[in-house]
């Protein structure tokens, strides 16, 4: 039986992933993670890394973050606590939905992770005080391979729902778009 049920979105390769849960009379189990299942929904090698943000405040925004090659990576988004506006944006040159974004709530109660394919960006607003947040990545950190855009970006015409706070100084410091932007090679 599954237990990733795959939703595609108007951006091709970004897919939302419904964590089927069972259920019984003690609580739930969910898979966040399962190499078997994944490989046919596009997580093609192992995992480097699995990450936990916890974030304190309502209507705080973490992004928009991505890695440049070679350490460009596969995440794989999942908020197992309280629940944000997930946001991916397609950075891969030529990419007919170039700097096209999708945006979805996830939350402990939906169950729904989001699978995101090197070439994008990723950040998310939290919608709820006290979320938690686990990222699995394809790719180990690199620092120097970091990279990121401005969540405000008029660009990127980004609809966070609440006033955006808590930006951290690297976040407040992305540069605007400048109208020559390529984006990175997928
Ligand atoms: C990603 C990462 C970061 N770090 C260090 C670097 C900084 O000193 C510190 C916080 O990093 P950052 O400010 O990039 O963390 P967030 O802003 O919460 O970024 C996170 O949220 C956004 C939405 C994402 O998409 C990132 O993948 C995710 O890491 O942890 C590490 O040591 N290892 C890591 O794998």
């Amino acid at each position: 039986m599954t237990r990733f049920l795959r939703h595609e979105t108007p951006i091709e390769g970004l897919a939302l992933l419904e964590r089927v849960r069972l259920g019984d009379d003690r609580g739930f189990l969910t898979r966040l993670f399962c190499s078997e299942e994944l490989t046919a929904t596009g997580w093609n090698g192992p995992i480097a890394q699995i990450n936990e943000t916890g974030t304190r405040q309502a209507g705080t925004v973490r992004g928009m973050h991505f890695q440049l090659p070679p350490f460009a990576e596969i995440k794989l988004v999942t908020c197992v606590a309280g629940s944000v506006l997930d946001v991916a944006i397609d950075l891969r040159k030529g990419s007919p939905t170039f700097l096209q974004h999708f945006a979805v709530e996830l939350s402990a109660k939906n169950t729904r992770s989001l699978l995101i394919p090197q070439g994008f960006a990723h950040g998310f607003q939290t919608l709820t005080d006290n979320v938690r947040m686990i990222y699995a990545h394809s790719a180990p950190f690199r620092a120097e391979a970091e990279a990121g855009l401005h969540a405000q970006d008029p660009a990127l015409a980004i609809d966070w729902p609440l006033p955006v706070s808590n930006l951290s100084v690297r976040d407040r410091s992305h540069p605007l778009l400048s109208p020559e932007y390529q984006g990175v090679a997928a």
